[in-house]
């Protein structure tokens, strides 16, 4: 049995996002741009797409949705962009964010403090997320933008977006929300809060990797990213990539129709997981499960590497990992764990076990017992889990 637990890292294309995507490579190719009718047959769709999105996301018309590459591109451009025009063009000089985003956020950010921002990166409490009342206590009259991640990709822990918003709309300050790990999880209502900018990526909802979106609120102004074209009423530039953004539109319909069924479904799996987790000796799950993602566990198991426990599952036909695949091929200690305050030794034993809505009863059986058998075998030759002792007169304790 294959069982694919690492859906935060990219998910399986829907079948039925396949489908509607085909006619769009081989039989509806023309580029939108072209006058031609292999170009304004393609037009439809593209409305279409954009209308599920809009849909998805209860987005108002006087708002502006732009596809883009990936939410990488999405938080590039937003933060570039503001730099540009209220840090090089205007009189601001710093932006807030957490400690625990999204490479993309933080990287970028280092990159602006190298051109002089000042970045302020907020901590995290014990459950992993940052609180309101901090964010309001960094912003000053100098602050161009807090961009705070809407829940985290490697624990699924929500963050408190409706309240941020209000903060930032009473400071006059812009808000830009990392939305990857929310969107297609849990409901968006985007009229119910205060927010400039939603970056999101189809790959994480069963649509192709490769495409995203970047939600801009009002028709905000943001210098583009990427120049020449003018496609996207000059927002973005570059052909669009029709069958993709096709793909994005049907995937992001079939992932918010019904959500809070489909996330309740997903729950009661995830849950069954974890309760049995639990139950191994020396387990702590970060983040309480109210307040996280239906998908999501990130699970420290001591005395058990992060890399060995996916070795022994990646045995067993199990993927799953130890935090964002872009950091995977290092040793590193999880940064959620540290910015929560794990020690090192714990920080190295983080896994994250992600879910969707294609997962079966018959997979989290498979995987419960899989996972309860690794540990075994890896505390057996870990040289920092000192093996129990057998009780007196009874078995040792199931580890
Ligand atoms: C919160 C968040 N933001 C941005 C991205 C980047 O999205 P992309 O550019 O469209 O791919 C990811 C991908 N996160 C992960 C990728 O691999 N493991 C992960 O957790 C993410 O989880």
């Amino acid at each position: 049995m294959q069982v694919y637990l690492d859906n935060n890292a990219t998910t399986m294309v829907d079948p039925q996002v396949v489908e509607a995507m085909l006619p769009y490579f081989s039989e509806q190719y023309g580029n939108p741009n072209s006058l031609h009718k292999f170009g304004t047959s393609t037009h439809p769709a593209l409305a279409k797409a954009m209308d599920q999105v809009y849909t998805a996301l209860n987005a108002s018309d006087n708002d502006d949705i732009v596809f883009t590459s990936c939410a990488t591109e999405s938080n590039n451009w937003v933060l570039q962009s503001v730099f540009i025009d209220l840090v090089l063009n205007g009189d601001k000089n710093h932006m807030v964010t957490t400690e625990v985003e999204h490479p993309s956020i933080l990287a970028t950010c280092r990159f602006l403090e190298e051109q002089g921002v000042k970045v302020t990166y907020l901590p995290v409490n014990d459950q992993g997320v940052v609180e309101a009342h901090t964010v309001r206590s960094f912003i000053t009259d100098k602050t161009a933008l807090v961009s705070v991640m809407w829940a985290s990709n490697e624990t699924g822990m929500i963050f408190p977006i409706k309240e941020i918003g209000e903060i930032c709309k009473e400071k006059g300050v812009l808000f830009h929300s990392d939305g990857v790990q929310a969107i297609g999880k849990i409901p968006v209502d985007l009229q119910s809060l205060h927010i400039d900018f939603v970056s999101m990526s189809a790959h994480k909802f069963h649509g192709p990797k490769g495409v995203g979106a970047l939600y801009i609120r009002d028709s905000q102004k943001l210098t583009p990213l990427l120049h020449g074209g003018e496609h996207m009423g000059g927002r973005r530039s570059g052909t669009l990539n029709v069958p993709y953004i096709v793909g994005m539109g049907k995937a992001i319909e079939l992932a918010t129709t019904n959500i809070e069924e489909t996330a309740a479904k997903i729950r009661k799996k995830r849950d069954r997981l974890e309760d049995a987790i639990m139950q191994i000796s020396d387990t702590m799950i970060v983040g309480d499960r109210e307040n996280r993602t239906p998908n999501t566990i990130l699970v420290s198991v001591k005395g058990v590497e992060g890399e060995s426990m996916l070795w022994d599952l990646n045995k067993g036909d199990i993927g799953a990992s130890t935090g964002s695949a872009c950091a995977s091929e290092e040793l590193e200690a999880n940064t959620v764990m540290l910015a929560i305050g794990a020690d090192n030794e714990l920080a190295h034993t983080g896994i994250r076990l992600s879910l969707s809505r294609f997962t079966t009863d018959a997979e989290i059986d498979y995987a419960i017992s899989h996972f309860q058998n690794a540990v075994k075998r890896l505390r057996s030759i870990s040289s920092s889990y000192a093996v129990q002792q057998p009780t007196k007169g009874g078995e040792a304790k199931d580890c």
